[in-house]
């Protein structure tokens, strides 16, 4: 069974500074894994049995374009109705226990590694039929609709149904293991994974104008954020805005991977909202 940090929750021992590696500027934020404590929960209406970690959020009302929050349920825990925005599409990728999501009458049980793509007005439901919590992140988006393209339509994937894609020259040190297929332009955003096996670098500093959450699922490494190179591990994240200058390379004996959120596909708006 797939293994990931998620965050548990409890309160900080007083003895320890675990706030320390926590970081915000213009550029980008990292929340590292040891402040998703009891402090920082919200509960959310219509949910039952469940709280969740909010990590990222549009700030500014329009240059940003995501939400990510890892949520958790207690057994029996969940939504009818998870989603109160008709606009909003989401991203469900499960990181620790079970985590059942109905749509149109049919129930899929959700296993760490599983991912699930949610195109706005689905009418999805969610609920943790298992024994112990479940956690999970859910990413949503304002879907972008493009003229003539409806909606895309739902996925149900898992990561070990999808061969990651390598890099040219990197003899598959760094690749992306892709939940959406990319020629399909309905989708105005990609969830992916990105695996860095040991030694393997993002050599350039990347700089673009999509933004990005990620999430370290697995391992080390550490990361250049505009003008700082930042040690990370397993539980952190990642916030960057549009055009933060942004490399890394694997920094511990097994593989560094991170769930990666990114906008794709649409025109920019030439006009502010
Ligand atoms: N930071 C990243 O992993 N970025 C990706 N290579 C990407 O933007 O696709």
């Amino acid at each position: 069974m797939t293994s990931y940090y998620a965050p548990k929750g409890g309160l900080p021992p007083q003895s320890d500074l675990l706030s320390g590696r926590a970081i915000f500027t213009p550029a980008y934020a990292v929340i590292p894994r040891g402040v998703m404590t009891d402090i920082v929960t919200s509960v959310f209406p219509g949910w039952t049995g469940a709280r969740g970690w909010v990590l990222a959020r549009p700030l500014s009302g329009f240059a940003e374009t995501f939400s990510q929050i890892i949520m958790e349920l207690a057994p029996g825990g969940g939504a009818d109705a998870p989603e109160p925005d008709p606009e909003a599409e989401c991203g469900i990728f499960v990181v620790e226990g079970a985590l059942e999501i109905t749509l149109d009458g049919a129930a899929r049980e959700m296993r760490p590694g599983d991912y699930a793509y949610l195109p706005p007005a689905c009418g999805y439901s969610v609920r943790n039929r298992g024994e112990g919590v479940s956690r999970f992140h859910w990413i949503r988006k304002s879907y972008e609709p493009a003229s003539g393209l409806g909606a895309p339509d739902p996925i149900f994937t898992s990561e070990s149904e999808v061969a990651p894609t390598p890099m040219p020259d990197t003899a598959g040190a760094w690749s992306t293991t892709r939940f959406a297929p990319p020629e399909d332009l309905r989708h105005d955003m990609h969830v992916t994974i990105v695996n860095l096996e040991p030694g393997g670098v993002i050599p350039f500093a990347e700089t673009h104008v999509m933004e990005h959450g990620l999430y370290v699922l697995e391992g080390k490494g550490v990361y250049r954020l505009n003008d700082d190179w930042v040690e990370v591990e397993a539980g952190d994240f990642m916030w960057l805005r549009a055009f933060c200058p942004q490399a890394c390379y694997a920094g511990g004996p097994g593989r560094f991977r991170y769930l990666l959120y990114k906008d794709v596909n649409r025109l920019p708006k030439l006009r502010a909202l």
